[in-house]
């Protein structure tokens, strides 16, 4: 599940080619081995194959598919549009190839042949052009179905972004560990099935390197996961308090709210003001509900009941009523344990001054702080962050240092990212989430878990996580409220 920045990628690569067993071209070979199996499995019966390579060691891997489908028989034909450098483990692996390579202009796509794409993997640096681009849009409009090596060239292996054009692959074999552009989008619609393959490189070397981002899946935060002792009582499982907007609209703060507790919070309580206790009290049932619509009451609720972790934002309202809770919910350290998820108008309320909300943040006492912005409540916090072309990755942690919280930058490719530097993007998202309301459940599934002890960052992914697979268990017609009720079923898969 860790993620290799390409520098990262080809820093391993050379060390593992200076410790062995494998040297350099060694490991291109295996990598266009594992690559050849993949695509035999898949795509014996194609018609024929196309191999275009570039002038790098990705076109190297090509070189070595290309031999050997051919050695199986099958009909190859070879295009390069540069040959590799000399003396390059690439050019090793063009001379070891029997087929001769024809100039990449003269390559005329067809239907039904496999496309072996090989022209460039992570060393991909400027836009795609040329022969390159005509051979990307020729592939294209014949329909012609794509293999990428390593990924789908044009690919940036670093933010997913398209750098001039990209092929659009059925299957991309890519080797050792993903890059980020297997998993951010567009990268990830346009690698198709994606196969990692290990090429011989010992997982020892990752450890040295000290990955610091990952795939958000359940290896990553599954031992932090809360259990209850068989001790436990219903205030030390974690309480988790709800801010609920005014009586038009409160629905979100109760999808927050349930989703708390269906993620084991031991209680939860919706605090309302006066004019919509009626509302909320004709729609809950094991919930709590008190009425704070003042800095008193919301101070005097802190001081009795001692919530764990809160959630502020959803269908709130902005203004200086939310700016002012904010602030005063950072003021006021949490229970020992736990945190602060803001979301949706909570965010939204600071775009005129982020730096009273991040200032607050860095408090001494402030509990953990958790953001859940889409990408619209993240550019009005972090205007020149939002603006920056490049990775969500690289935004989402300058935006978790700058804020002094973690932040839960959302969308089909949710990254999570901690003011510490770790990472994860999410790896189960799915378009079912596209629904109302979604994102209000996923605030109180955080919070849930922090109230149960979970540090921020795992809380975090492990929302992120376990909200998305509650929606692919669901499928289509999914609606908010299916959401939290799901979740026991998805605990149930994780806990043991
Ligand atoms: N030991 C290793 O380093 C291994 C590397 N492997 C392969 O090596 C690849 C990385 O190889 P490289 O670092 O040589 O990089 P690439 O082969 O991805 O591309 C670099 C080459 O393409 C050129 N180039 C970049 N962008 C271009 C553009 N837009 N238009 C035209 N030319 C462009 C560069 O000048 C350079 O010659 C990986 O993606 C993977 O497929 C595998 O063979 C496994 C082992
Ligand atoms: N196409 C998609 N694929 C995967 N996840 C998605 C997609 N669209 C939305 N989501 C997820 O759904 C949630 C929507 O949250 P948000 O935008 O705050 O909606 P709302 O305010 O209606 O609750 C987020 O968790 C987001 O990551
Ligand atoms: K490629």
């Amino acid at each position: 599940m860790e993620v290799l920045t390409p520098e990262e990628m080809s820093a391993i690569d050379r060390r593992a080619a200076e410790a062995g067993p494998f040297d350099g071209y060694h490991l291109m070979r295996n990598a266009g081995a594992v690559a050849a199996a993949e695509i035999l499995v898949r795509f014996a019966d194609a018609a024929g194959f196309d191999v275009l390579c570039g002038p790098g060691n990705n076109g190297g891997d090509g070189y070595v598919v290309a031999r050997l489908l051919a050695e199986r028989g099958l009909d190859v034909r070879l295009l390069a549009a540069v040959p590799p450098r000399k003396g390059s483990d690439a050019a090793r692996a063009a001379d070891d190839c029997p087929l001769a390579a024809r100039p990449l202009d003269a390559f005329r796509p067809a239907p039904d042949r496999i496309v072996v794409d090989a022209l460039f993997g992570a060393g991909l640096s400027r836009p795609v052009s040329g022969a390159e681009a005509a051979a990307i849009a020729g592939v294209a409009a014949a329909g012609a179905r794509v293999v990428a090596l390593d990924l789908p060239s044009g690919i940036s292996s670093d933010s997913g972004q398209v750098m001039g054009a990209a092929f659009d692959a059925a299957l991309t074999v890519t080797f050792f560990r993903k890059k980020p552009g297997h998993l951010l989008y567009p990268g990830r619609a346009r690698c198709g099935e994606t196969v990692l393959a290990d090429i011989g490189i010992a997982g020892a070397l990752l450890e040295a390197a000290g990955t610091t981002l990952w795939e958000n899946l359940p290896a990553l935060w599954r031992s932090a996961l809360p259990t209850a002792g068989p001790d436990t009582h219903k205030y030390n499982r974690g309480h988790v308090a709800v801010f609920s907007g005014g009586p038009t609209s409160t629905g979100a703060a109760r999808l927050a709210a349930r989703a708390a507790a269906r993620s084991g919070a031991g209680a939860v309580t919706l605090l309302s003001p006066a004019s919509a206790l009626m509302v909320n009290a004709m729609h809950l049932t094991a919930i709590m509900l008190r009425r704070a619509e003042t800095v008193t009451e919301v101070e005097q609720f802190l001081a009795d009941r001692r919530p764990a972790a809160i959630v502020l934002g959803p269908g709130f309202g902005v203004g200086d009523w939310v700016r002012t809770l904010a602030l005063l919910l950072l003021r006021q350290a949490a229970a020992e344990r736990g945190g602060l998820v803001l979301d949706a108008d909570a965010i939204s309320a600071f775009a005129a001054n982020p730096g009273e909300l991040f200032d607050a943040a860095r408090g001494e006492t402030a509990p953990p702080l958790v953001l859940t912005p889409h990408e619209g409540e993240f550019a009005r916090l972090f205007p020149d962050l939002a603006e920056r072309e490049g990775s969500k990755i690289v935004r989402a942690r300058r935006a978790a240092e700058r804020a002094g919280g973690v932040m839960v930058l959302k969308g089909a490719d949710t990254v999570i990212a901690s003011p510490d530097g770790r990472a994860a993007i999410n790896g189960n998202g799915t378009a079912f989430l596209a629904t109302a309301g979604s994102g209000d459940v996923l605030a109180g599934i955080i919070a849930g878990l922090l109230a149960q002890g979970m540090p921020a960052f795992e809380a975090s992914c492990a929302g992120v996580w376990l909200h998305a697979e509650a929606a692919r268990l669901f499928g289509p017609g999914l609606i908010a409220e299916d959401l939290p009720e799901l979740l026991p079923e998805v605990l149930a898969g994780l806990i043991d």
